[in-house]
C-alpha cells in the first residue's frame, strides 16, 4: 500500500485498496478452481521436505525475496526464517505505520484456514496430476489472501490517527475487545459480502460471443461460475475479515509502545 508522498493516509484510500485486492482473490481463487483438489500434493508423506505445497511455497518465497519481495508491511512471507535479502537495489519508501507493524503476522491462520477449510469448498474432489501447477495456483491464493489480511495494518493506523482519543484507553488498558468494537463497522462487512459474491458471479462467468453479460449477472447462473459466489461470502464473513480485524487490533494494542 502505498501512502503517495508519505502524505497521511485516508480511509477511504485504504478501504479503495481493499476494494482492489478483491479482484485478485476473486481471479486466483477461479485460477485454482481449474484443477481438481489433488490432494497428493498436500500429503508430507512423500519426501522429507513435507508436502509439495510446503515445499513451493517455501523456494518460491525464497526467489520472490531475492527479487525485492516482502519489503512492504501487507507482503508477509509465509516462511520468514531464513530469507536472503534481495539481490537489486529496492526503492525505500514512506515509513506511515508504526515500526512493530513488520511483527503483525497472521499468516499460520491463514495457512490453516486454506488447505482445511476453503480449498475444500471450491475445488472439485479428484485428481488430474498437475501437482506442480496446483502449488503454483495455491501459491497465488495465499499471497493475494494473506496481502487483503494484512492490510489491515493501514486501517488500523488511519482509525487510531483518525481518533486516538477514542483507540488509546482501550490500547493502554490492553481490552482486545473494547478494541474489535470500536474498530467493527458492520453496514461496511455486509457490503464487501455482497461486492465478493458479486464480482465472483461477474468474473466468474463463462464469457462466448452469444452470451448478453447483463443477462448472466443473477443467482440462476450460480451453478454455472467457475467458483460459486456464495462461497466468496462465506470466505469474508468466516475468515478474511475476521482475519483482518485480528490484524487490526494486533497493530493497535502496540500502537502506543
Ligand atoms: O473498512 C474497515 O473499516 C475495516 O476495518 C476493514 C473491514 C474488512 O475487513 O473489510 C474489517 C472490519 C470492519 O468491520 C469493516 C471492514
Amino acid at each position: 500500500m502505498d501512502a503517495g508522498g508519505g502524505e497521511q493516509l485516508r480511509l477511504a484510500e485504504v478501504r479503495d485498496q481493499l476494494i482492489r485486492e478483491e479482484d485478485s482473490i476473486v481471479f486466483a481463487l477461479i485460477e485454482r478452481a481449474k484443477r481438481p483438489r489433488n490432494t497428493p500434493a498436500y500429503s508430507a508423506a512423500a519426501a522429507a521436505a513435507g508436502s509439495l505445497a510446503e515445499f513451493f511455497v517455501r523456494e518460491a518465497e525464497v526467489l520472490h525475496a531475492k527479487a525485492g519481495h516482502y519489503q512492504k508491511p501487507e507482503d508477509v512471507p509465509f516462511f520468514s526464517q531464513d530469507l536472503p535479502p534481495p539481490v537489486f537495489p529496492t526503492k525505500g519508501r514512506p515509513k506511515v505505520l508504526h515500526p512493530f507493524a513488520s511483527l503483525v503476522c497472521v499468516n499460520d491462520a491463514i495457512w490453516k484456514m486454506y488447505f482445511n477449510e476453503l480449498l475444500p469448498l471450491f475445488t472439485a474432489d479428484g485428481d488430474d496430476g498437475n501437482y506442480a501447477e496446483t502449488v503454483a495456483l495455491d501459491f497465488a491464493c495465499l499471497q493475494a489472501l494473506s496481502r487483503r489480511i494484512h492490510c489491515g495494518k493501514y486501517v488500523a493506523e488511519v482509525k487510531f490517527k483518525d481518533a486516538p482519543q477514542d483507540y488509546s484507553p482501550p490500547i493502554r488498558a490492553k481490552d482486545t475487545n473494547a478494541l474489535m468494537n470500536l474498530l467493527t463497522f458492520t453496514a461496511v462487512e455486509e457490503k464487501v459480502k455482497k461486492r465478493v459474491e458479486k464480482k465472483a458471479r461477474i468474473f466468474g462467468q463463462n464469457v462466448t460471443l452469444e452470451d448478453s453479460v447483463g443477462k448472466q449477472d443473477g443467482d440462476a447462473c450460480d451453478s454455472h461460475c467457475k467458483v460459486d459466489p456464495k462461497v466468496l461470502s462465506k470466505l469474508y464473513d468466516m475468515w478474511v475479515m475476521p482475519l483482518t480485524k485480528d490484524v487490526e487490533v494486533e497493530y493497535l494494542l502496540r500502537r502506543l509502545d
